[in-house]
């Protein structure tokens, strides 16, 4: 590991990181930060949540000109919510320096973008088609950018970007220097990325597989229609402290956060048909933990960090082993463990064994929990509640009543009832989950199909379904699950 203060960075910009709790570069950091304050360009990849973001944002933040009005960086990201996060860790970055950081996304109100660009923000952060937006209504003007970064850029051409990044590109000086990061880099993004980009420097992060280490990684094998129910039982013996759950489909993910609404989960969705203040209020719950699990779809979660996701389950298996990395990546960020585990049916294993290929990771067969498994994890964690609150020792108010109470009770029978009030039992709350069609064959259960289809081809998978509304609540918010938060770090596989 690299001390900051060897990368030649400035003080302030030490004190930042310092500030932000970075201690020490990560190898992506270590490998880029010469290049880009260099004014090179970059092409960076590294393994989820090992701080690229920081590893493009130092530079930006050295080279900015605070006593320069113009826009000097600007930064490509895929989605909304990941606008946001990287523009808030640049400006932490940026704190020493006073940079002015920007974001600017679909489905905020323009008025008040447009005033905020007017206040000459030095570095802007945003999506594709509001970016472009603003260029046309010329309240964003690119000609003094230094800098462009493309974040997930294979996620941006998936999603049909291409077109609006050539138009942005086509607005930013030549001279510029460009920076592009992800934890996957499919054969074709490269070679697209490479027409963005001058004799780029490719910094890639060794390590012997794609995803950190640090994440365990299970599989369970499982028919369409036992799949919720394994997920339950996985819910209730694993105990996650924050979970996210990949659905293949908007539908999909609009019905499995109502289904585990209704079985007493603290869970929400989250995909591209929310609007914008319902994603962004449900990520806030998340982070709050005001919501266990989040739903989400691949683009929904792409990049996103957020601390104290310990379980991370596919319910649906990603059809490109490339998502599969990013989303399991939403766990063991910054060193921290995770446990990941993917759902298949019979018939995709041969996906399975592509993924595994890919990752150059083998994953380890988890058998499903049974119920009584499933009634023994959330026992087990009733008592530690239990205990937990014993030692508060705030019970004053209750003595009186629990002291009447064993005159005509056995004790073992009021602890019982006490713990059966406090465990969520199996819960045959009818719910309603669509059988998704299984991807199509991939020839055979031991796969190792390597001429798969449609390797350049636009993902289909978020662009399904989507034809309803959320409906809100949902309701069924269990009393045990409240204020017990801090107990349950008990992580079993
Ligand atoms: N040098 C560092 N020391 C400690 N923590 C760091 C360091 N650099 C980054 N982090 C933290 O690590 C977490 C992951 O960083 P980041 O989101 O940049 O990862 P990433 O590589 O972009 O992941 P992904 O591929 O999922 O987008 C963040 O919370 C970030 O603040
Ligand atoms: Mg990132």
């Amino acid at each position: 590991m690299t001390k900051f203060s060897e990368l030649n960075i400035s003080e302030s910009t030490q004190d930042s990181l310092k500030r932000m709790g970075f201690e020490e570069a990560t190898p992506i950091q270590e490998g880029t930060v010469k290049y880009g304050l260099a004014g090179e360009d970059v092409i960076g990849q590294a393994q989820t949540g090992t701080g690229k973001t920081a590893a493009f944002g130092i530079p930006i933040i050295e080279k900015v000109d605070t006593s320069n009005k113009a826009v000097q960086a600007l930064i490509i990201a895929p989605t909304r919510e990941l606008a946001i996060q990287v523009s808030e860790e640049i400006y932490r970055i940026g704190h020493g320096k006073r940079a002015r950081v920007l974001s600017v996304f679909g489905g905020q109100d323009i008025g008040r973008q447009i005033r905020a660009l007017r206040n000459n923000p030095q570095i802007v952060v945003g999506t594709p088609g509001r970016i472009l937006d603003h260029i046309k209504r010329k309240t964003l003007k690119l000609d003094g950018v230094e800098t462009l970064v493309l974040d997930e850029a294979d996620e941006m051409l998936n999603m049909g970007f291409i077109e609006d990044i050539n138009a942005i590109l086509s607005n930013v000086p030549d001279t510029r220097q460009t920076l592009l990061f992800s934890a996957t880099m499919p054969g074709p993004i490269r070679k697209i990325a490479e027409t963005f980009m001058k004799d780029p420097q490719m910094v890639k992060i060794k390590s012997k597989e794609m995803t950190v280490e640090n994440i365990e990684q299970f599989f369970v094998k499982a028919q369409e229609r036992e799949k919720f129910e394994v997920l339950s039982r996985l819910l209730n013996v694993h105990q996650p402290e924050l979970a996210i759950v990949f659905g293949r489909t908007k539908r999909r993910v609009d019905e499995l956060a109502e289904a585990l609404s209704l079985r007493g989960y603290l869970a929400e969705g989250i995909h591209g048909d929310l609007t914008q203040s319902k994603r962004m209020s449900v990520l806030r719950q998340f982070k709050e933990n005001k919501i266990d699990v989040l739903v989400a779809t691949d683009v929904a979660a792409r990049g996103l960090d957020i601390s104290g996701v310990t379980h991370v389950y596919n319910f649906d298996i990603p059809q490109d082993p490339e998502s599969y990395v990013h989303r399991i990546g939403r766990t063991g960020r910054a060193g921290k463990s995770g446990v990941a585990v993917t759902f298949v049916t019979p018939r995709e294993m041969g996906y399975l064994r592509v993924v595994e290929e890919t990752t150059k990771k083998r994953m380890t067969p988890l058998r499903p929990p049974t119920e009584n498994e499933a009634l023994l994890g959330q026992q087990k964690l009733a008592v530690e509640q239990l205990v937990e609150i014993v030692a508060k020792n705030e019970l004053n108010d209750y003595r009186e009543m629990a002291e009447k109470l064993m005159e005509t009770h056995e004790a073992v029978d009021l602890i019982a009832a006490a713990l059966k009030n406090l465990t969520r039992e199996p819960n045959e709350t009818p719910v309603k989950i669509t059988e998704e069609r299984p991807l199509p064959s991939r020839g055979g259960s031991r796969g190792g199909d390597r001429n798969r289809g449609g390797g350049g081809r636009r993902r289909s998978n978020n662009f399904r379904g989507g034809d309803r509304n959320r409906r809100s609540g949902g309701g069924g918010g269990s009393r045990r699950r409240e204020g017990s938060r801090g107990n349950r770090s008990t992580k079993q596989q």
